[in-house]
């Protein structure tokens, strides 16, 4: 018998209600005990007192809820304390529920372990929910509801139907076939490997936007020293994120802020400004600030309208989406040729930055139309391994059934890691290494 796991599922620290879940055989034993009555009626909000089992003293007037499995969350019986959200209260609960026998304190992420062992959910709906709770946009949480919903999970299982059937096609060509080596794909078949594979190819292809859309689009903020980079990135976010000052070469670090345009996270790194320096510190400074270029999904950037100086972009930035950003429009030259003209300390412009910003943001990672399925690396090379695999088997299509069958059932197998069928072993704790307690 599994052992019965108790977490507070709700935030900590002071609140004004808690939520206290119990899962597993003596979850009802747990209610039972701590309320001193018959489980209410299943799936029943009912007021309880909850009493310490061990002196009898009242702990707090609550919600409770009886769950008996196995059509709850985890597939198990479950329990739910929606009690007063004090210290007190919520630790003299928890501790009264370690005191029975058989009842532990869950780990990060088991009662979704749970509901994965016990079928209730696939891996990428695990995925799904962990981004959900980690959702922090708009954006973020349409995508993360859908996968937590079973989208992607769903297209799978439509998938692997039609690849069964594709492969059944095949193995009774291998075994009834009046020739001795049949074709290696007959033209149902055939079209059925490539009808997914088109589907598959579209959802791989769409896998970026996904990935920018849970980890953020990276925007750099470079340039000369001293031409309001920092400014720029203080007026962004809203507050005195960064150090500005009149000397050339105030920043080092790169200074991070993260803003939700539009609903999609876009990350805003501020760099040390480019020149030529003998200072050690700076140096490290400006070699972050051109790594941080590369790996950038929009770099800004910025020149000063007070003394324009041709825009020079470094070399590794070429392949970056970019704009011009013409800073000091207050005091410079406002016909100086660049994207945008703007003043950080006006604030005139800054609008139309952001703007700009949000748009780019959106054609890279926005999908208003909810056809983004994948949001991970993981989930998009598993498809990308099928889709690899789908293509070699219609390479055969001509050649031999046998090696045509053999990539089929290899592309079966990559969709069966995505949704956590196989191979689980080595990703599982991966995945809920990252989880809350309490989920
Ligand atoms: N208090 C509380 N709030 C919560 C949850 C919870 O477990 N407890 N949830 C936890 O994730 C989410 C709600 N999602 C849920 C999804 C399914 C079931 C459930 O019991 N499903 C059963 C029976 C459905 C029915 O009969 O209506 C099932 O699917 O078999 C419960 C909550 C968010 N809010
Ligand atoms: N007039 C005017 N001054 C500005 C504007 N933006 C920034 N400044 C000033 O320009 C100076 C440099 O600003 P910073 O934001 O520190 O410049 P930076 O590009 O981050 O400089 P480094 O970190 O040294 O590379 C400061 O004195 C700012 O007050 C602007 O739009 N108009
Ligand atoms: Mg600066």
């Amino acid at each position: 018998m599994e052992e019965t796991v108790f977490a507070l599922s709700s935030g900590q620290g002071r609140a004004g209600i808690a939520v206290i879940r119990v899962s597993g055989d003596r979850a009802r034993l747990a209610l039972e005990t701590l309320s001193g009555r018959a489980v209410p009626p299943s799936r029943r909000a009912s007021v309880r007192r909850l009493a310490d089992p061990g002196n009898g003293e009242q702990l707090d007037e609550a919600l409770v809820l009886w769950l008996p499995g196995p059509a709850t969350v985890t597939g198990e019986d479950m329990a739910e304390l929606h009690v007063h959200g004090s210290r007190a209260v919520v630790g003299g609960v928890l501790d009264a529920l370690g005191t029975l026998e058989g009842l532990r304190l869950a780990e990060p992420g088991e009662f979704t372990r749970r509901a994965f062992a016990n079928g209730r959910m696939d891996l990428t709906q695990v995925e799904g929910l962990a981004d959900l709770i980690d959702a922090e946009t708009a954006g973020q949480r349409r995508l993360a509801l859908a996968q937590a919903q079973g989208a992607l999970a769903a297209r799978c299982s439509e998938w692997r139907n039609r690849l069964v059937r594709a492969l059944a096609l095949v193995e009774a060509e291998i075994d009834f076939s009046d020739e001795e080596l049949p074709d290696g794909l007959d033209d149902q078949a055939l079209s059925m490997v490539m009808g997914v594979a088109k589907e598959i190819r579209e959802v791989v292809a769409s896998g970026s936007r996904g990935e920018l859309m849970r980890d953020g689009v990276q925007v750099a903020i470079l340039g000369p020293p001293n031409v309001g980079k920092s400014s720029l990135l203080n007026r962004l976010a809203g507050r005195d994120a960064a150090i500005v000052s009149d000397i050339s070469g105030t920043t080092r670090d790169i200074v991070e802020v993260t803003l939700d345009l539009g609903g999609v996270p876009v990350v805003l790194a501020d760099t040390a400004g480019l020149r030529e320096t003998d200072d050690p510190v700076e140096r490290e400074g400006i070699s972050r600030a051109r790594a941080r270029a590369s790996a950038s999904d929009i770099a800004v950037w910025v020149v000063d309208l007070a003394y324009p100086t041709p825009p020079v972009w470094p070399e590794e930035l070429q392949a970056a989406r970019r704009v011009v950003v013409g800073n000091k429009g207050d005091v410079g030259d406002t016909s100086f040729p660049c994207g945008l003209v703007v003043s950080a300390t006006s604030g005139s412009g800054m609008e139309d930055l952001e703007r700009f910003l949000a748009d780019a943001a959106q054609d890279l990672a926005g999908g208003a139309d909810g056809s983004t399925l994948v949001s991970r690396v993981r989930q998009r090379e598993a498809l990308a391994d099928c889709l690899a695999c789908l293509d070699r088997a219609c390479e055969e299509a001509w050649g031999e059934a046998a090696l045509a069958g053999e990539e089929i059932r290899l592309g079966l197998r990559a969709l069966g890691r995505l949704v956590g069928r196989v191979d689980v072993d080595d990703i599982l704790d991966v995945i809920f290494r990252d989880f809350c307690i309490g989920k």
